[in-house]
């Protein structure tokens, strides 16, 4: 395995290349349930003043001028609205959230309340209609995630569907005569770990896994299966390096792909690559040996469906990272770490084949020229 590769892109470069090679998806309409970690493509206006009335915020009594206050009535929230304006010394039971009478100064809470009193002290307890947002005011922005309190706010503003960016639809095909997809492997068989792996990283990133295949060493069926339609990336395992059944380069070269990626000065994961083919389709292809490919997945697969649902690659949180470590000035090491409080320890002993190291962290560290044993890098998380 190489320690250097000046010709490979750098590991930032590479997942900046990734964020920057596609913008979002276009939009589809959905029920604001399902709206929930995607991202909005167009600015949703409120549809009514928000609160659409004024209304009390605490239960007590709405009262007019000054006191001493007669109780005249009693308002529930969700029952009648009161019509008629209180005079000057009523007051009338109201309830949180029930639109106050006009005329109303103030109201005063139960616990707090002194219908003998002269003055409304304190604050007046009501919220004022529109004080959140008028109607037709942009209530939400372009581009904003929606949160579960994004949703909240829509829908108190009267929403009920909104443009989203489309997700992205991923197709998996994983190389190798040796991989097998189920059960236990015979001797010479590996079973595949990229489904399960690549199936949820996909999910995170806000994506669908709409097919996985796993194809047999053959140049011909690697071709058509990447030019197959109904898929904005496919994601291909194996077949990146040397090997006489490492076909992945020659096919991309055939089908006229532009390699935007090819090959990362990391380690593990370097054997990997982002294109792009004619019509506009991505391709990132993953090493085979697993925890490479679970680097490669990081460096370029996440960063390249964020940029497709419109969302921007989370900030890596930065801690000191405690461990054996090696690294040299021209090869990123991302290494296993569980976090310990205030810093991260490295897991020992990870191999580019063995998942176990990985299985075993928190967080990918990302170790790169200049750093030492307690000094801070950033974190990738794994959960
Ligand atoms: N002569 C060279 N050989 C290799 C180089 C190199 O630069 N020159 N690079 C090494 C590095 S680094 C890596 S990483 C691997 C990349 O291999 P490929 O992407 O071509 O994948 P394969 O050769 O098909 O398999 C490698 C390894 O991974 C296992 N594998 C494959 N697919 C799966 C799967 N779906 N699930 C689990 N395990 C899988 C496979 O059995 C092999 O053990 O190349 C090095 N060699
Ligand atoms: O770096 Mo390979 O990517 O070590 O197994």
């Amino acid at each position: 395995m190489p320690t250097t590769d000046t010709a490979a892109t750098g590991w930032r470069a590479a997942r900046r290349i990734a964020a920057g090679a596609a913008t979002a998806l276009p939009a589809e309409d959905v029920p604001l349930d399902r709206a929930v970690g995607r991202v909005l493509a167009a600015a949703v206006p409120a549809r009514t003043d928000l609160p659409g009335s004024d209304t009390a915020a605490m239960d007590g009594y709405a009262v007019a001028g000054a006191g001493p206050w007669q109780v005249i009535g009693r308002i529930l929230a969700g029952g009648p609205v009161w019509t008629r304006e209180l005079r000057p010394g009523q007051a009338v039971e109201i309830m949180t959230g029930a639109v106050v009478p006009a005329g109303t100064v103030a109201v005063l809470p139960y616990e707090t309340a002194d219908l003998s009193g002269t003055t409304a002290a304190g604050k007046p307890h009501i919220r004022r209609a529109g004080e959140d947002a008028r109607a037709g005011s942009e209530l939400v922005g372009a581009g904003r995630l929606v949160t579960p309190a994004v949703a909240g706010l829509l829908a108190q503003a009267g929403a009920d569907g909104v443009a989203v960016h489309r997700r992205p639809r991923v197709r998996l095909l994983v190389t190798g005569d040796e991989v097998v997809s189920a059960g236990i492997p015979a001797a010479g068989q590996v079973r595949d770990v990229f489904a399960p792996m690549v199936s949820a990283l996909v999910v995170a990133a806000g994506a669908v896994l709409a097919e996985r295949l796993v194809l047999r060493d053959d140049p011909g069926v690697l071709a058509e299966r990447l030019a197959a339609p109904d898929a904005d990336v496919v994601v291909v395992t194996g077949s990146s390096s040397a090997g006489a059944a490492d076909h992945l380069h020659r096919v991309l070269e055939k089908l006229g792909a532009q390699r935007l990626v090819d090959r990362v000065a990391c380690r593990p994961g370097g054997p990997q690559l982002l294109a792009a083919l004619p019509g506009g389709r991505w391709v990132t292809g993953l090493p085979g040996n697993p925890f490479a490919g679970l680097v490669a997945a990081v460096t370029v697969l996440q960063p390249l469906l964020y940029a497709l649902t419109g969302r921007p690659v989370p900030l890596a949180p930065r801690l000191p990272v405690r461990g054996d470590v090696v690294v040299t000035a021209a090869v990123t090491r991302l290494v296993p770490v569980r976090l310990a409080g205030d810093h991260a320890v490295v897991v020992p002993g990870s191999r580019p084949a063995s998942l176990a190291g990985a299985a075993a962290a928190d967080a990918l560290a990302v170790l790169e020229d200049g750093w030492t044993d307690g000094s801070p890098a950033d974190l990738i998380p794994l959960g």
